[in-house]
């Protein structure tokens, strides 16, 4: 279904149509005494509300109303696969939105604006942090994400099994990928993926079929299996089993105990209040008051998580720290304070990599949260219904 309107009456149309209001049992619940006075997902509501009516200011209407609408989906195209999805999904309509961007643009603008006008910008970001200066990135050709366009919400098919069994693509947020595209791994690279489970970014770095290594780590058993059977479905056997490949199920945060300065590229992609799926789904929630204690540590544990990330990795090597939540108390703040305990405590010297060579490069097809001081997010957009993922780079000088 194609659905070309302007984003006012949009917003109108989705107002009226109350997207995702949780289904509820009038019968059952009229005899459920012990039943929440509200249940997660509204407790979820009230929470945003709260924390990003004041953060995201006027834009908040806008990514709330997305947020409560189906979120858009993209199609990672499997390069282990034998069948030639990438023309099928082009004959329906999609496009790959990592080739088809503004490089070309990106960069004359750079050279244009010059890195004067990107640092004065970059000048009222924490004052205490280094940046990086832009550089332009280096964009594995092998990682295809296919979308249908802006404003064109049709669902994609399931994939289909190749003759190998192996399948065609992986939907997954297109938002999700860019986290795999902002860490850069280059030819022979030793990368590991300290939160892996489901392993859709796992796949989208084994699409770029350069890693030298690849270590795979979740601390939950049960999405570990959940990760084995994904990686068993789109990726050959021998490689599942080869020496390239290690999956474990260690708790991330004593990773630094485990094995530290070892890896070209970490990638540091935490459990958070997963935003999105808090609004719309009450089992498992993360805002149930059974778990409040849980969502309380969870700065906590992604602070500890992003600090074994750092200390895995090598002096010279990058460390990319990623959420799908809006909230700055567990995306910037964390950052934040993990550059400022990895000096103190383990004399690890850090620099901001600047990721706006990226926001700009795929602008047509994501929209970027403005103004962040540290890192870039993806805010949800009813005509472009993509993350929210927040990522901030990381380079360890020390
Ligand atoms: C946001 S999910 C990761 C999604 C995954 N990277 C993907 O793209 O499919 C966060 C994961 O962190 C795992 N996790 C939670 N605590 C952990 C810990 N202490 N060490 C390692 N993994 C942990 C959870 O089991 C969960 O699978």
């Amino acid at each position: 279904m194609a659905l070309f309107m302007d984003t006012g009456l949009l917003l109108r149309k989705v107002n009226n149509l109350r997207c995702f209001t949780p289904r509820r049992n009038r019968v059952k619940e009229k005899w459920a005494a012990t039943r929440a006075k509200y249940p997660p997902t509204t407790l979820a509501l009230q929470h945003f509300d709260a924390a990003y009516g004041i953060q995201l200011g006027h834009l908040w209407p806008s990514v709330r109303a997305a947020l409560l609408c189906e979120r858009k989906y993209g199609a990672l195209v499997n390069n282990f696969s034998d069948d030639d999805v990438l023309s099928d999904l082009q004959d329906q309509g999609c496009r790959d939105f990592i080739s088809d961007t503004d490089l070309e643009v990106h960069l004359e603008q750079i050279s244009a604006v010059g890195v004067e006008g990107e640092s004065s910008d970059l000048s009222t970001k924490t004052s205490d942090i280094s940046h990086q200066q832009l550089s332009p990135l280096q964009i594995s050709r092998n990682i295809k994400c296919l979308v249908f366009p802006r404003g064109d919400i049709t669902r994609f098919k399931p994939a289909k099994p190749d003759k190998f069994g192996l399948l065609g693509y992986y939907l997954m947020d297109a938002a999700s990928v860019l986290p795999c595209l902002a860490l850069d791994v280059q030819e022979g690279h030793n990368v590991l993926d300290l939160c892996a489970a489901p392993g859709g970014k796992t796949l989208t770095l084994l699409q770029t079929q350069c890693l030298g290594f690849l270590c795979v780590n979740d601390s939950s058993i049960s999405r570990t299996l959940r990760l084995k059977r994904v990686l068993h479905s789109y990726t050959p056997k021998p490689f599942l089993s080869g020496d390239n490949l290690r999956i474990t199920s260690f708790d991330g945060t004593k990773w630094g105990e485990i094995e530290r300065d070892t890896f070209d590229r970490v990638l540091v992609d935490v459990p958070c209040t997963t935003d999105r799926h808090s609004l719309v789904e009450d089992d498992n929630n993360i805002f149930s008051r059974s778990r409040t204690g849980e969502r309380r540590r969870l700065p906590q544990l992604q602070l500890e998580l992003l600090l074994a990330g750092i200390e895995a990795t090598h002096p010279g090597g990058e460390i990319l720290y990623s959420t799908c939540t809006l909230s700055q108390t567990q995306n910037q703040s964390v950052v934040e304070q993990a550059i400022h305990l990895a000096q103190e405590n383990h004399s690890i010297h850090l620099q901001v990599v600047d990721l706006k060579p990226l926001t700009h490069m795929f602008r047509k097809t994501f929209h970027f949260a403005p103004n962040l001081h540290l890192g870039e997010m993806v805010i949800p957009h009813l005509a472009a219904n993509f993350g929210p993922i927040y990522m901030c780079k990381l380079k360890r000088l020390t």
